[in-house]
């Protein structure tokens, strides 16, 4: 298995003064006292975990867990712009193959990175409403001047997949919020970014339509092999999608792993209150 990224000790702290921040916890202050103290957050505390290249690793937890701002590390957004990272996140450079910390990395090749390799997907895919649904899916080809009978070929393909194939000459407005989360959902995988990092992409939806989009995003993922990183705080979201589960709590991951892993072997209580909601209901469990 590839590493994408492989993270060590990161810590991630929002405030002015990091510096400080970071000296109190070498020093073993709690994260409490720091955000009492201080009047710091420490969003991200001492994180270790590997994603490997293909897997759909779900980032899941309760709310204010630090699950969001991890996952902004993961393109430079947190840390570098907002808030600050020390640590190591290292990343495989599809264009040089070579692992590179973001952390360190320079602005302007992590521009690129953020344009060309990895991209964010947010809850409004924040569709064009002056495009069509093909007009919006083939934005991300436009710009990286793919010629129109491949543009064409590249949008149908994934508006099969997402059922929306008789939906391609309408407007945005013509659609019911779900059927747009779906022209977003095609629109990131037609994208060349070898990573997507979802943020709770289908949250807003009612359980019938989100249990659609969860297969049409195991489906499309069955066929594009994306390396995805999915934040939710929906456990049963979390299993059914996720080829390993990461939990979260207070900024720290309390446990990594399979869907099964996670079920059969909670690493603590904090987990195991998260699996008891959904026992009886899946399969691997007896
Ligand atoms: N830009 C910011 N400035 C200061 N503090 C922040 C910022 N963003 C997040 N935080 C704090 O960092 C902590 C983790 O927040 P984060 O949004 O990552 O949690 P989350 O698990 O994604 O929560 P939710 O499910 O509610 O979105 C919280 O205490 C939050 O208040």
């Amino acid at each position: 298995m590839i590493e994408h990224f492989k993270i060590e000790q990161l810590d991630l702290v929002f405030g002015k003064n990091s510096k400080k921040v970071f000296q109190a916890l070498d020093a073993g202050q709690s994260r409490e006292h720091i955000h009492q103290e201080l009047k710091h957050v420490i969003a991200v505390q001492n994180v270790n975990f590997s994603v490997y290249k293909s897997e759909i690793l779900v980032i899941m937890g309760l709310s204010g867990s630090g699950k969001s701002s991890l996952l902004r590390c993961l393109n430079g957004m947190n840390g570098r712009t907002i808030g600050k990272t020390r640590g190591q996140i290292l990343y495989l450079d599809a264009e040089t193959n070579q692992r590179i910390n973001l952390i360190e990395c320079p602005k302007n090749h992590l521009r690129k990175i953020r344009k060309h390799q990895v991209s964010m997907v947010f809850q409004q895919f924040g569709l064009m409403p002056w495009r069509t649904v093909s007009e919006n899916v083939a934005f991300p080809l436009e710009i990286q001047g793919i010629k129109s009978t491949e543009r064409i070929k590249q949008v149908e393909e994934k508006l099969e997949i997402v059922g929306l194939a008789k939906w391609k000459s309408h407007y945005p407005h013509e659609l019911s919020g779900g059927m747009q989360q779906r022209v977003g959902l095609a629109r990131a995988f037609v994208t060349q970014a070898d990573v997507l990092l979802m943020d709770e992409p289908f949250s807003a939806l009612d359980p019938l339509i989100r249990k659609q989009l969860q297969d049409e995003i195991l489906e499309l993922q069955q066929k594009f092999k994306k390396t995805i990183i999915f934040v939710t705080h929906d456990f049963s979201e979390a299993i059914k999608i996720g080829s390993r589960i990461a939990i979260m709590d207070a900024g720290k991951i309390l446990q990594i792993g399979t869907p099964q892993d996670i079920i059969e072997n909670p690493a603590c209580e904090n987990v195991k209150r998260f699996t008891e909601d959904i026992k009886g209901t899946h399969t691997f469990l007896t």
